[in-house]
């Protein structure tokens, strides 16, 4: 009877297909940036919603704002599912973190426990300190470069920068700076080459769970996983013995949050270090690089560098700080405007995070098959000239009152710009992110002037991975604004 029930209607087209290879399917057509490769398959055919095959694996590839709404909002039940990975379930104890969790009620348990506990406004609020310390040891740090005239590393200064500040929530001060910041990093770094990136493994589940590719997938990921393990076990005895020691609940970080509600949320150890592995690439790598973006983007067209530092430099209150603190930068709107135009050029994770259907479906007539993986490539639907006047131009005024985009937001409820996703899955970091980006960026450009090392261009292309980044090292050379 079950059977039955999941045939397709006969009347029911699935969506259309470019025509495909044997075995491989469409992957010979995915190049190394596969969200532009799929933009330009889904232009030459047309498609909006197209099916492909990668190798074994059928993809679901959405590509307008009117296709991610029907797979983000109006059928999220049914596409609010992840699809299986080896990796992850072999690093993160059987996918048991939240964004590789396959849609149920343990994911629902550990998504409300970090979006309540970890990663509430209030709780992102209340590392509003920590961040601007952090902020301020980078400026220092810039200074020195200044004074010297020497060039700084833009890429490795940010990610340095947004590893030690999620360190900082995750951890707490003390056991960051006992040189565990450095390893946290090497960890995160080597968990995104595992995770990202389109691998042939995770077109190939079954040759992968059988085969000798299994093995060596197996292996490297085991190798990660131990060095998590020892690492965040060490972690987790810091802080019960520190709460046993002191008699009181002062270690307000996630660690501590997360073993706190531990029991009330029926989680295993294990349970809250895929959780706290989670966090770490959630949040290092993708504001490390929408600032590294954003401040390309802004050296490329320096009238637009000058127009932010008039914004910038216009609040005069630094609240007797050496920074500009997050209350001062408030209500300055062609920041917001700047991050906002750089997430619509380069969303870091430009085909969000896989999707996939629990059941059947139908949208515009199509019949969508359960079991199937499903992008929406959200780089491509920011791109679009049908919804973005002058869409590869990066012009932040269009976020502005009067722009063409005025009113348009990344909350998930524009399905033209999908920088964060939409819908039950979407990004709980979101607030986290964009505080630790606006107060970083609005001091960068306050205390200095930026200028390129002589002979050097920006190029923009891009690598593909867990988040996208830029090929090139974006190399700068600070000066200090007396
Ligand atoms: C600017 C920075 C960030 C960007 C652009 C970003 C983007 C995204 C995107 C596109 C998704 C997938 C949404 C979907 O599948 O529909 C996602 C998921 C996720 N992000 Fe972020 N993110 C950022 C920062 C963060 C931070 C700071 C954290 C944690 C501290 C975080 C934690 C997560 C988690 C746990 C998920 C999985 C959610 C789930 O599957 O239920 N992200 N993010």
């Amino acid at each position: 009877r079950k059977k039955k029930q999941q045939q397709q209607p006969p009347n029911k087209l699935v969506p259309p297909s470019p025509p495909a290879l044997p075995v491989i399917g469409h992957l010979h057509l995915v190049g190394s940036l596969p969200h532009v490769s799929l933009r330009c398959l889904a232009r030459k055919h047309n498609h909006d919603l197209m099916l492909l095959r990668l190798g074994a694996m059928p993809v679901l590839v959405v590509s307008s704002p009117r296709a991610a709404e029907a797979v983000l909002r109006t059928h999220d039940h049914v596409f609010a599912s992840r699809p299986p990975s080896l990796v992850a379930e072999v690093l993160l104890h059987g996918s048991s973190d939240v964004g590789f969790a396959p849609f149920g009620d343990y994911w629902r348990r550990v998504r409300k426990l970090i979006t309540t506990h970890l990663l509430s406004v209030k709780k992102v609020q209340s590392f509003r300190l920590a961040r601007e310390e952090e902020v301020s040891r980078v400026l220092t740090q810039i200074g020195k470069a200044a004074a010297m005239g020497e060039v700084v590393d833009m890429g490795e200064l940010l990610s340095s920068f947004t590893n030690d500040m999620v360190c900082r929530a995750v951890a707490g001060r003390l056991f960051g700076s006992q040189g565990h910041n450095t390893m946290f990093r090497k960890l995160t770094q080597d968990t995104s080459r595992l995770l990202g990136g389109f691998n042939v493994e995770e077109f190939f589940p079954v040759l992968a769970r059988l085969g000798a590719l299994s093995k060596a997938v197996r292996t490297k990921t085991e190798r990660v996983k131990r060095r998590w393990d020892e690492l965040l076990d060490k972690l987790i005895q810091d802080h019960e013995s520190h709460n046993r020691s002191s008699g009181n609940n002062d270690y307000d970080d996630f660690t501590y949050a997360l073993l706190s509600a531990q029991h009330e949320y029926g989680l295993t150890r294990d349970h809250v270090k895929s959780i706290l592995i989670d966090v770490f690439f959630g949040a290092i790598d993708t504001s490390a690089q929408v600032l590294e973006f954003a401040i390309a983007e802004l050296m490329r067209k320096p009238h637009l560098m000058d127009k932010l530092q008039a914004e910038v430099r216009s609040s005069t209150s630094l609240d007797g700080k050496q920074i500009l603190t997050e209350a001062s930068i408030n209500n300055m709107t062609y920041l917001r405007a700047v991050i906002k135009e750089s997430l619509r050029l380069h969303p870091v994770a430009p085909l969000l995070a896989p999707h996939f259907s629990m059941t059947n479906c139908t949208i515009d007539g199509y019949m969508i098959p359960s079991g199937i993986q499903v992008l929406v490539n959200a780089w491509a639907i920011g791109r679009d000239s049908r919804f973005w006047e002058d869409p590869e131009e990066f012009v932040p005024e269009r976020f502005l009152d009067g722009g063409g985009a005025a009113g348009v937001n990344f909350n998930g409820n524009d399905f033209q710009f999908l920088p964060f996703g939409s819908g039950r899955r979407m990004c709980p970091g979101l607030n986290f992110g964009i505080a630790t980006i606006e107060v970083m960026l609005a001091n960068l450009m306050h205390h200095f002037h930026w200028d390129l090392p002589p002979g050097m261009k920006i190029d923009m292309t891009e690598v593909f991975g867990l988040a996208v980044r830029r090929r090139e090292k974006l190399l700068l050379l600070p000066k200090l604004c007396t």
